[in-house]
């Protein structure tokens, strides 16, 4: 035995409105929806016109292509049905609707609704659908042919059917459409498309309706998506995590002010307004279909976003710095997988060095190579005696930094990085005179003993800044052996073992304090001749210089500092204890 299916309207209403669109509003933007397809369906030369009257519920009319009795019992009687597909289920390229639905969300504000229409010379039909699923189809008045959809307000839903809101509504989705709309008399149609405005026009549009006055207008074009459109740089950082909407029409209505998937994700500092007449919406209209053809276009709008990039660097590199100063971690994030972007970021972004704010390209050519400080800390460790040694030094650790001038070397033979190991300076200081080395090794052997407990090595070498009396550097190895150390004193029995076993292999360069024998200070401890005071002279330069390089003072540094501290002072202040 065969059957049909039953549907449960109002089942199918509150699937509509609770899970399928957004909000009630929506149900405007398919009436009109309808009535441009109408208009459409006429033919291109058409002159169409569509009016809304509010007032005691809502009317629709428009002088489109009308419903004979037999299409609106097929039609408008059956979910899902819809004269713009074609034999095969495919949409009608030149209509908005598709899915047989739209005018089903009406139903989300209206308990009644009307449609009076006429085609061509068939006769008047006047059907009537209501909310409980029941439907009437009998003769109409007589009437010019067109069809007029009118609502009766669902309780609780009279303020969708107010004037005022209307108006704003029919504005917010139909401005741009090709046809006349009015609302009570007033036009709602006929602005210029956005991107076809003079450039100050296009201004005062952004700051209107996305909010923010844009750093530069970029017109989009994609001819495969039948697309035109333009592109608003933002003119302040965002969070590149933050996933920015686009305002996308498509055949001229309103898809929706905030879709997403238009743009690839690096490019966070653009909003976009566009229409399209190829791309597809999904069934709720919030939305596009993510195709093949939405991912040729994406592509094809990030090349032009690229070739906006590529142009300012060419004819205003002033104002790409700007740019980049804003925008600098989207297009930083870019540039480690784009070899243009990369291009971009060595010519035109200034990174921190220790020879002041330059760019890549400027400090290879004065510098020749890219030599680089992995981390922030490390940075502020060697910037100043690296600086007073003449050796250039860029701070890597800015987000994706080391890695550009990583990506740069690997890219381009020509270039060549290198990250500065803070064990790679001490072999740039000059080791003092054999004599001096010789006087000096009573001097050596007593502070060595006094910092042999902190696993520190004292050595003495001459450098610039002689301002500077000493430095705590930790190579890559030693900081390894400092963090071993400190696991193997907490481990247990088992673990320990293991670690023991493993301490074969690791290296044990440890920390050193190298002493600057430029420096004054340096030499009159050096000079003094009592091991005691200068013990306490050099355990103070020691907390000094671990302070200077921003490392961690553990507690048996904090212990000691007080110490020499405690000391230092008890040698200074004259008089009996
Ligand atoms: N104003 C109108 N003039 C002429 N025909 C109409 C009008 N409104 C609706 N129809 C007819 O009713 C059918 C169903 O309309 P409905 O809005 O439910 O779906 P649709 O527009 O085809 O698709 P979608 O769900 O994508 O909007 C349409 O395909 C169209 O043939």
């Amino acid at each position: 035995m065969s059957n049909t299916f039953q549907v449960d309207l109002r089942g199918i209403v509150d699937l509509l409105s609770h899970h399928l669109y957004a909000s009630p509003r929506v149900y405007i933007r398919e009436l009109l929806q309808n009535a441009v397809d109408a208009i459409t369906a006429v033919g291109p030369d058409h002159a169409g016109r569509v009016e809304i009257v509010t007032g005691d519920g809502l009317r629709i009319s428009d002088n489109g292509i009308g419903l004979t009795e037999a299409q609106v019992h097929e039609l408008l009687a059956t979910i899902g049905r819809s004269s713009k597909r074609d034999e095969l289920g495919f949409a009608r390229h030149q209509f908005l609707g598709q899915f047989g639905i739209g005018l089903l969300s009406c139903f989300m504000v209206a308990d009644e609704i009307r449609v009076h229409t006429r085609r061509g010379d068939a006769p008047p039909v006047l059907w009537t659908g209501h909310s409980d699923g029941r439907y009437e189809v009998g003769p109409g008045p007589e009437r010019e042919p067109g069809t007029t959809v009118t609502l009766l307000p669902r309780r609780g839903s009279e303020h969708f059917l107010m004037g005022t809101t209307v108006t704003t509504l029919a504005g917010l989705y139909g401005s741009l459409l090709p046809v006349t709309v009015t609302v009570d008399g007033q036009t709602v149609t006929g602005d210029v498309l956005p991107w076809d405005r003079p450039q100050a026009e296009r201004r005062l549009y952004a700051e209107a309706t996305l909010g923010f006055r844009p750093f530069d207008v970029i017109d989009l074009n994609v001819p495969a998506a039948g697309l035109s459109g333009a592109a608003f740089v933002l003119p302040t950082p965002v969070n590149p995590a933050s996933r920015g909407g686009h305002r996308v029409y498509l055949k001229r209505m309103l898809l929706s002010e905030n879709v997403e998937g238009l743009l690839p994700e690096w490019a966070f500092f653009a909003r976009c307004v566009v229409d399209s007449s190829e791309l597809r919406p999904t069934a709720s209209r919030e939305a596009l279909y993510d195709d093949g053809q939405l991912a040729e276009t994406r592509d094809a709008i990030a090349d032009q976003l690229r070739g906006w990039l590529a142009r300012l660097a060419a004819t205003d590199p002033r104002r790409l710095g700007e740019f980049l100063r804003i925008h600098h971690l989207g297009v930083k994030a870019l540039a480690l997988h784009d070899d243009e972007m990369l291009r971009l970021v060595e010519q035109w972004y200034p990174m921190q060095t220790n020879m002041g704010e330059i760019t890549l390209a400027e400090f290879r050519a004065r510098h020749g190579v890219l030599r680089y400080a992995a981390t922030d800390d490390e940075f502020r460790q060697l910037a100043a005696v690296a600086a007073a040694q003449d050796l250039a030094l860029i701070n890597g650790g800015y987000v994706y930094d080391a890695d550009l001038i990583e990506r740069l070397a690997a890219l381009d033979a020509e270039v060549r990085a290198e990250r500065l190991d803070p064990s790679d300076l001490s072999t740039r200081f000059l080791p003092v005179e054999a004599e001096v080395e010789l006087r000096l090794r009573p001097f050596l052997a007593a502070v060595q003993r006094r910092l042999d407990r902190l696993g520190c090595e004292v050595v003495v070498r001459a450098f610039d800044p002689v301002t500077l009396p000493s430095l705590y550097l930790v190579s890559r190895a030693a900081a390894f052996h400092e963090d071993f150390t400190a696991s193997r004193s907490q481990a247990d029995d088992l673990w320990g073992g293991v670690l023991d076993a493993l301490s074969q292999t690791v290296p044990t360069d440890r920390p050193q304090l190298v002493l600057n024998h430029r420096n004054p200070l340096v030499r009159r401890i050096a000079a003094l001749g009592d091991d005691e005071l200068a013990g306490l002279a050099v355990e103070s330069l020691y907390g000094q210089a671990l302070m200077l390089g921003h490392h961690p003072i553990r507690p048996n540094d904090a212990a000691l500092l007080t110490t020499s501290l405690l000391g230092l002072l008890d040698r200074a202040v004259p008089g009996e204890a």
